[in-house]
Order: C-alpha cells, then sequence, then structure tokens
C-alpha cells in the first residue's frame, strides 16, 4: 500500500523539522523536497518590484517533481533503496514490505493540480506574519533574501497562493505551526499511524 503525505505550508513555518522526524519514524519513508526542484538561478525571472521571483510556481519544475512523486509510486521499493532508505521486510502489517510511505515537503505544494491529485493526505502548516518574519530573518537561503524581500515578495505571493488554494477548496488539514516540536509530531504521527492501520485492516476484511 502506498500513501503519498503532503507537508505544505508557509516558508519557516516548520515543514523541513517535522518532516524529518516523520521521515525517521514511519515504516519504509522516502521523502521529496520541492526546493530540490527550483530552476537554475538564472532562469528565475525578474518581477516588476525588481526582486527575483522565488515564490512563483514558475520558479519550480513541477513536472519534474511530479514525476519524480510517479517513479516512487511506480517502484517504492526500487526508489527507497536507490534513495539509501532502508526497506523493512513483513508479512503485511505496518511496518512491513507491504507499506510505503513518500512524503513530500514543500512551501508551493497546492497550486499545482496534477501533484494534489496525487495525495493521500494534504497537511498545510501556517504562522503569524511577525513569527515567520522573525524566523525568516535567522534563515540563510543558498541565495540570500535580499533587504525587503519578505514583505515585498514573500510574505504577499505566500498570501496569494493560500488564497487560490483556498478558493479551489483543496482539502487541506490545517496545523498550526506555534504548537511545539512535539506536539506537532504526535499529531501528525498518529493520524498518518491511524490511516496506515485502516487501509490494513480494509485490505484484511477484503473491502
Ligand atoms: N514548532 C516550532 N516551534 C518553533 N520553532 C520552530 C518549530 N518548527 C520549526 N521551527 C524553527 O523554525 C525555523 C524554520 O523551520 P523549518 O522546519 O526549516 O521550516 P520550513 O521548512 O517550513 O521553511 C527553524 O529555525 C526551526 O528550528
Ligand atoms: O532553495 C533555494 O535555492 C532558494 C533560493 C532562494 C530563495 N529560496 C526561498 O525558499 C523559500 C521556500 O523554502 P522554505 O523551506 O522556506 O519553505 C521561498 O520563500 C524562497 O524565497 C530558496
Amino acid at each position: 500500500m502506498k500513501y503519498i503525505i503532503g507537508i505544505g505550508g508557509v516558508t519557516n513555518g516548520g515543514k523541513t523539522t517535522l518532516t524529518n522526524r516523520l521521515v525517521k519514524n514511519l515504516p519504509n519513508c522516502c521523502v521529496v523536497h520541492q526546493d530540490d526542484f527550483y530552476k537554475p538561478q538564472d532562469q528565475i525571472e525578474v518581477g516588476e518590484d525588481g526582486f527575483k521571483q522565488w515564490d512563483v510556481i514558475t520558479s519550480i519544475d513541477t513536472e519534474a517533481m511530479v514525476n519524480t512523486v510517479k517513479a516512487w509510486a511506480e517502484n517504492p521499493t526500487k526508489f527507497a533503496r536507490s534513495h539509501g532508505v532502508h526497506v523493512s521486510p513483513g508479512s503485511g502489517l505496518v511496518g512491513s514490505e507491504d507499506v510505503h510511505v513518500l512524503i513530500v515537503e514543500g512551501f508551493l505544494l497546492y497550486n499545482y493540480k496534477p501533484f494534489i491529485d496525487l495525495c493521500t493526505r494534504k497537511y498545510y502548516l501556517a504562522i503569524p506574519y511577525d513569527e515567520c518574519k522573525r524566523r525568516r530573518s535567522t534563515r540563510s537561503y543558498t541565495v540570500p533574501d535580499p533587504p525587503g524581500l519578505f514583505d515585498g515578495h514573500v510574505w504577499p505571493m505566500y498570501l496569494k497562493h493560500r488564497q487560490q488554494m483556498e478558493h479551489n477548496d483543496v482539502d487541506v488539514v490545517w496545523l498550526d505551526g506555534l504548537k511545539t516540536r512535539d506536539d506537532l509530531y504526535n499529531q501528525v504521527y498518529e493520524e498518518i499511524q491511524n490511516e496506515l492501520l485502516n487501509g490494513q485492516n480494509q485490505l484484511l476484511n477484503g473491502s
């Protein structure tokens, strides 16, 4: 059985922190990071505002990302092994080779329908403006933020994409990124485990 879990939401909402912990603890779990699909820097457009437009969907090779997710779905065992993920042998119960989980983590996951359609469950981490700006100011990206980028580009694009997602009625599970790391992890881990158990029970009951 295969489960694709999206961990989306605002920049610095805690997506990577939550993802890293889930990946360590879920059975046969692989991960895809949306940031790894950024187009080369010279292909990132400069907007009328003078900023490089990092926070728009066209800056990401979404097709390549979806193809990677599909490659996992075609053969999760092969994908896991080629990405150094240990695959546990088993009998069909949770924790066995028959259960495979892929976590896809990124800030613009739910504005691209081909990806939305692949997801079993879609989480969305949100934090308020002040906290987001504070966390972002301590972060160093491969390309450092120029002065004014957060207020001039990052936050307005976040609001725009979030509105678009809500307008399209994407059925996300909202997560309050102000909760502690432990609380977030425990909530999401438990929900995913329940989903895996339900899937196993349905299989055992033949439904
Ligand atoms: N639940 C949390 N509470 C407080 N700080 C957090 C929490 N989760 C992550 N952080 C911190 O916020 C920053 C961004 O976290 P990260 O997981 O990299 O976010 P994202 O992947 O969403 O950009 C890091 O400094 C991280 O330690
Ligand atoms: O990863 C990169 O190469 C990169 C280069 C420039 C900027 N970024 C920023 O990465 C942010 C998304 O990643 P994250 O982990 O903060 O959700 C987004 O807000 C971009 O402005 C990321």
